[in-house]
């Protein structure tokens, strides 16, 4: 099961649903078979019953207008008072004559009569070959050939059916046996047989394939068999372990035991047919049994059911079935595969560039209204939100940034450049200056007696006169030119692409301006007097950052030295004051 959770979607979904088509399909098979067993089974009943009647309308016929003429025999007054008074000769010729006219009507040709009393037996055959010598010889009680007649006596069976072979003729023949009564006294038996090998053919031999139809006795002995080695002759003078009985064809002797059971059930049922299911050869096959009261068997019909209705024939079925299934399987998964797995892998992807950031457009087929595109829908409005957030924060962080980049070379109080700055100011523009053969003026301001300002006024009256200097000097320059507080009281301006000239002039207008401002006043309300001094170098194209600013130094240095509130220019050789 944890193998499953950690497996993806569409694996996942295939083997749940591929389980749900063995949990459907087993028990669906299951219930198929045992449907078409059920089909199978009553269709076998019914092919039973009309199995037997047809049967009884077609090839028993014979056999049922014999035992009906028999019985008429049995029952003539002729012949039963011929019974009870056996040795008398008028009643004997009477009887004779009678039994002849019978003759004429058995199919056979012939008759038989016993007579309990006198033990006197008599026949003709179709050839009335004993034509006046009918009383053929006197049975024997204790004689085995005999038996079958003193035990139907014993057994007081109305009708008997018994098949044996003519050994004479080489047939087999059907003995119908009827006794002779009077009343309850058994006075003997009469009968005639029938020669079996027509109705053989048409009732046994000629079935469809599968189909296999026998008569059996009440103790399930096989009377009537297309293979006649199983014909069980003579089974009323035979022990039942003597007898060929259904046994033979069945394979177990629970098979024998279900269809005696099930011609036992036809006594109490209704049922004109009662079935069975049995295994012959290893095959299963469904006994229908039915009772032939005329003749006092019963007739099996065994259905070889893999050769009638194979369950083969389900297969194109079941096999309908499955495919509907899968397709319908297959078809969920397509459905699910599009409208939530592919979704969610492009989700999935989406969400993994958003968490890497690698990109900055979430564009994704939001269409439909399913929760799956519902849920996409959110995603890209978050994804959005989150990436222009994102934007935002970094544009923000940029800003900042930069802002505080700037104030790293900003001063603070005055907004010029600090040294920092305006050392990354003087880099750029010196290269630029070498480039363009122009060339860079720097003027060096250093407050003059700073500190007595400080001392006198205070503090704050001096950042106020450095403030004021620092507004005086960005108003006396030129948009393009740079100016920086280099620390405490000095400043320093650069001036791209100047002129001795103008470096001297402004460096002399710098030092009037300051020296003539009224505007830095006491709290008293005293003007306080300001003045610098003033160092100006105007580079030459050997220099360096360095080297300027050295010369420069040296400049305001000479400045301070000669007498402050002065500009001096940089001289190399002959230093002295500028005027
Ligand atoms: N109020 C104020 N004073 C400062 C500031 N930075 C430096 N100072 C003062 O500026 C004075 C600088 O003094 P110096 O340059 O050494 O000397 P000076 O008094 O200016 O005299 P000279 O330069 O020799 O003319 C010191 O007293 C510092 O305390 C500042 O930001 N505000």
């Amino acid at each position: 099961m944890l193998q499953l959770a950690a497996m993806n979607l569409r694996p996942r979904f295939l083997l749940t649903t591929a389980l749900f088509f063995v949990i459907v399909a087993v028990p669906s098979w299951l219930a198929v078979r045992s449907m078409a067993e059920s089909i199978v089974e009553k269709w076998a009943v019914r092919y039973a019953e009309k199995q037997v009647l047809y049967d009884k309308s077609r090839t028993l016929q014979p056999i049922l207008r014999e035992v009906a003429l028999t019985r008429q025999l049995a029952n003539s007054s002729v012949i039963r008072q011929w019974a009870q008074q056996p040795s008398n000769p008028t009643l004997t010729q009477n009887a004779i004559n009678e039994l002849e006219s019978y003759r004429q009507n058995f199919h056979d040709k012939s008759y038989f009569a016993g007579l309990l009393k006198s033990g006197a037996y008599f026949h003709n055959n179709a050839s009335n070959e004993y034509a006046g010598k009918e009383l053929r010889y006197v049975l024997n009680p204790n004689a085995a050939k005999d038996a079958w007649f003193f035990d139907l006596i014993r057994q007081k069976r109305e009708l008997h059916i018994n098949v044996n072979p003519d050994l004479d003729l080489g047939i087999t023949k059907l003995w119908i046996d009827v006794l002779i009564r009077d009343g309850d006294e058994i006075l003997g038996m009469t009968g005639t047989g029938l020669d079996l090998t027509n109705f053989i053919n048409t009732v046994v031999e000629e079935n469809l394939p599968g189909v296999t139809s026998l008569f059996v006795d009440h103790a399930g002995a096989i009377q009537i068999h297309r293979n006649q080695k199983l014909i069980d002759f003579g089974t009323v003078s035979k022990a039942t372990s003597q007898k060929k009985t259904l046994r033979l064809l069945l394979d177990r002797d629970e098979d024998l035991t279900a269809v005696l059971a099930a011609m036992k059930s036809l006594e109490s049922q209704e049922e004109t047919v009662a079935t069975a299911f049995v295994e012959v050869d290893g095959k299963r096959h469904l006994a229908g049994v039915t009772y032939l009261p005329e003749i006092d068997w019963y007739e099996v019909t065994l259905l070889d059911l893999d050769v009638l209705l194979p369950l083969s024939e389900f297969t194109g079925l079941v096999l309908l079935y499955a495919l509907t299934l899968l397709g319908l399987l297959a078809l969920f998964n397509i459905a699910l595969s599009r409208d939530v797995v592919m979704p969610l892998a492009r989700l999935n992807q989406a969400m993994a560039q958003v968490e890497t950031g690698s990109s900055t457009q979430i564009a994704l087929d939001t269409l439909g209204t399913g929760e799956v595109n519902q849920l996409m829908q959110r995603f890209v409005r978050m994804s959005q939100a989150v990436m222009e957030s994102r934007r935002d924060l970094e544009a923000k962080v940029q800003e900042r940034t930069a802002a505080l980049e700037r104030l790293t070379k900003i001063d603070p109080m005055t907004e010029l450049l600090n040294r920092r700055g305006m050392l990354e100011r003087l880099e750029s523009e010196l290269q630029r200056t070498m480039r363009e053969a122009n060339h860079l003026g720097i003027l060096w301001l250093d407050l003059d007696e700073f500190k007595d300002i400080n001392d006198h006024f205070g503090h704050a009256t001096g950042d106020q006169a450095i403030k004021t200097i620092a507004s005086l000097i960005r108003q006396a320059v030129r948009p393009y030119d740079a100016v920086s507080r280099w620390g405490g009281d000095e400043f320093l301006v650069m001036l791209p692409n100047a002129t001795q000239l103008y470096l001297d002039a402004l460096g002399e207008r710098l030092r009037a301006d300051i020296a003539n401002c009224r505007k830095l006043t006491a709290d008293s309300g005293e003007v306080i007097a300001m003045s610098v001094s003033i160092g100006g170098y105007l580079q030459t194209s050997d220099d360096t950052i360095d080297t300027m600013l050295e010369r420069g130094d040296q400049a305001l240095f000479r400045a301070k030295a000669l007498q402050r509130n002065i500009y001096v220019a940089y001289e190399a050789k002959t230093p002295g004051p500028a005027q």
